[in-house]
């Protein structure tokens, strides 16, 4: 509930203690759908981005940061990490020595075979600040540890998917063919001309699933041989479908009327075991299944039950649940079995690539600079959410803030989690102890009980923006600055303009103030002179004004007036404006 519009004394920033209870048990957060965006982000908010993930920007005099490299990685991208810092390269460690190495590590890189799990992050003890995955899956990184401890996770997400989708159809081509099988069978002195008769491609139908980097591309190739495709994805636009000629279908429909199937989604937990008994019972008699994507989204034991039946006539893996397999798997084994160890990203091509997109990942991270294939660190700025906090009364714990994104794009094109984390960072930071970064600014709001929810309103904006504007709502709290109230919320709007944050409303007060330094909001009775007045009292004390923003809501009644200033005013010039006739309240707010 807000405070009655009262003339205040004038307030200093909202430095509060802790808002509410990290023992609530029942923090809920309402998400909306999100995809890896194409949005780029501004160049103000990667600017911030740049200081906020903490940069290690190495001098001759300072220490070299230390880069553990715990699996083969391409030359030229180790070349790019020796230039910045101590590189270790040992490979096949242990958990047990990787956790000793890790507490001395500012960074490791990893590829699929090093699990990165809580137990690494704990014995790092907040040394280490990047985790790099040379390569797309992330499934061998605990993501949730890594920001509990603030540590970024950056992945090389395009570098492997030629490879992959290459792989992929040599696997479909060579097992509709028997060939491994023919050429084992001549190894062993046998010319078996008769068993290993092969079926065609042309004409077949193919299940792509998940219609990602990797599926589209084996779709691409597939149609080039004559396969009709079809594709299963939740999250995939049709038109990208539609564009390559491939239908999306829903999951049953892909498995049901596919000859062949081949899996693109990565391991989550709603993929694990999602070729089950029952999926393979779904599929067509005589199925053949690829699957360069990752074993855990395969239940192999129904594999094998599904092979020895019949039900599924063929299958090329290049992926399993656990790697290596076990030596007597008897999938591995399995006659009309194909199998490659784990060899999707390996093309020299590829894993030149890849060390390189990580290298510099990791490195641009090190040194605090944006991190365009951050896994686990959204960024935009926080100014908005530092800006509804310090409108709250002391004393007001926050539960509940809620962010409303206005913005004309498709939901699916709306990756939100960037600017809910700067925004959930901007609201939890003054009233946090601990440090707060990208990384666990959701977490830690979320120990604290603040429960924030997001809200999506569409609207008519230019072609390639992305949002047009942020509204941050804080509910059931009192508001210093009466003024901010609206519809009985602290309610403030922002977006950027030019690549500049600005704050556009206040309440229900239309401004236009660019977000840094300080501000000064008043609520005025509107009438002529009212700048100058509170300027020259400024400028008496030799404070900058760096600009000045009327808004009203009916003319010549109330009206705001957002005065940006370079320095901090002193008591006794916060004071006289307080005492400026027509200033109704007013609030000095640090950004
Ligand atoms: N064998 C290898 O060496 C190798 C190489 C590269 C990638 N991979 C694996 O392939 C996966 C895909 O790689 P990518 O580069 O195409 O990633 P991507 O993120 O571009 O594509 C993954 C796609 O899967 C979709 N998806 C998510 N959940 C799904 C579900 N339940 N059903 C269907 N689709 C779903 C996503 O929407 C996305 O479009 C990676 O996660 C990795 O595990 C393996
Ligand atoms: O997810 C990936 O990028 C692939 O599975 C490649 O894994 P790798 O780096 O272990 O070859």
């Amino acid at each position: 509930m807000a405070s009655p519009a009262t003339k205040p004394i004038f307030t200093l920033p909202f430095i509060a203690t802790s808002s509410s209870s990290s023992s609530q048990p029942s923090t809920r957060y309402s998400r909306l759908p999100f995809r890896r965006s194409t949005t780029s982000t501004p160049v103000s908010l990667k600017r911030f981005l740049l200081s906020s993930v903490g940069g290690t920007n190495t001098s001759p005099q300072e220490t070299k940061p230390t880069i553990l490299v715990s699996e083969k990685l391409g030359e030229a991208g180790l070349e790019l990490l020796r230039n910045f810092g101590d590189v270790d390269c040992s490979y096949d460690l242990s958990q047990e020595d990787l956790c000793k190495k890790i507490a001395s590590c500012d960074a490791l890189i990893v590829r699929s075979g090093t699990k990165v799990t809580r137990q690494v992050f704990e014995a790092a003890k907040g040394k280490l600040k990047v985790v790099g995955r040379a390569g797309v899956g992330i499934d061998n990184v605990d993501l949730q540890a890594a920001t509990e401890f603030g540590c970024l996770v950056v992945n090389a997400p395009t570098a492997n998917t030629v490879a992959a989708a290459e792989h992929g159809i040599a696997l479909l081509a060579s097992m509709a063919r028997n060939v491994a099988q023919a050429d084992a069978s001549m190894k062993a002195g046998q010319w078996q001309r008769n068993k290993y008769v092969g079926v065609s491609l042309v004409g077949k139908t193919l299940a792509v699933m998940g219609f990602g980097k990797v599926g589209s591309e084996v779709a691409r190739r597939a149609k080039g041989l004559g396969m009709q495709v079809i594709a299963h994805d939740p999250y995939a636009p049709a038109d990208r479908a539609r564009a390559i000629g491939v239908e999306l279908v829903p999951f049953d429909q892909a498995i049901s009327t596919a000859d062949f199937i081949s899996l693109h989604m990565p391991l989550t937990p709603a993929t694990e075991k999602v070729f089950s008994d029952d999926t393979f019972e779904k599929m067509k008699k005589g199925a053949r299944i690829v699957n360069v994507a990752r074993g855990g989204v395969v239940d192999e034991d129904a594999l094998l039950r599904a092979l020895d039946s019949g039900k599924v006539a063929q299958a090329a893996l290049d992926v399993f649940a656990e790697e290596p397999p076990p030596k007597d798997s008897k999938l591995v084994q399995h006659e009309r079995v194909t199998v490659t160890p784990h060899l999707g990203a390996s093309t020299k091509e590829a894993q030149e690539g890849v060390a390189i997109e990580i290298a510099e990942a990791v490195v641009g991270a090190l040194k605090g600079e944006l991190a365009a294939t951050a896994v686990n660190a959204p960024m935009v700025p926080p100014e908005l959410g530092r800006l509804a906090v310090q409108l709250v009364a002391g004393g007001s714990g926050i539960k509940s803030a809620k962010v409303v994104y206005k913005s004309a794009r498709d939901p699916d094109d709306l990756d939100t989690r960037l600017l809910r984390a700067m925004i959930t960072k901007g609201i939890i930071e003054p009233i946090s102890d601990s440090f707060i970064n990208l990384v666990n600014a959701d977490f830690t709001a979320k120990k604290k009980g603040l429960r924030i929810s997001e809200e999506r309103v569409a609207v008519d904006a230019p072609p390639g923006l992305p949002v047009l504007s942020i509204q941050v709502r804080l509910s059931s709290v009192d508001s210093k600055f009466g003024s901010a109230v609206s519809g009985g919320d602290i309610s403030i709007e922002g977006g950027v303009k030019h690549g500049v944050p600005h704050l556009t409303r206040v309440g229900s007060f239309s401004v236009d103030a660019s977000l840094g330094g300080n501000l000064v909001l008043c609520r005025q009775v509107d009438r002529a002179g009212m700048i100058g007045q509170v300027g020259n009292i400024l400028g008496e004390q030799n404070v900058n004004v760096s600009f000045m923003s009327v808004g009203r809501t009916a003319g010549r009644r109330n009206a705001i007036m957002a005065i940006g200033v370079d320095e901090e005013p002193n008591l006794e010039s916060l004071e006289k404006i307080g005492q400026v006739p027509s200033i109704e309240e007013f609030v000095f707010l640090k950004l």
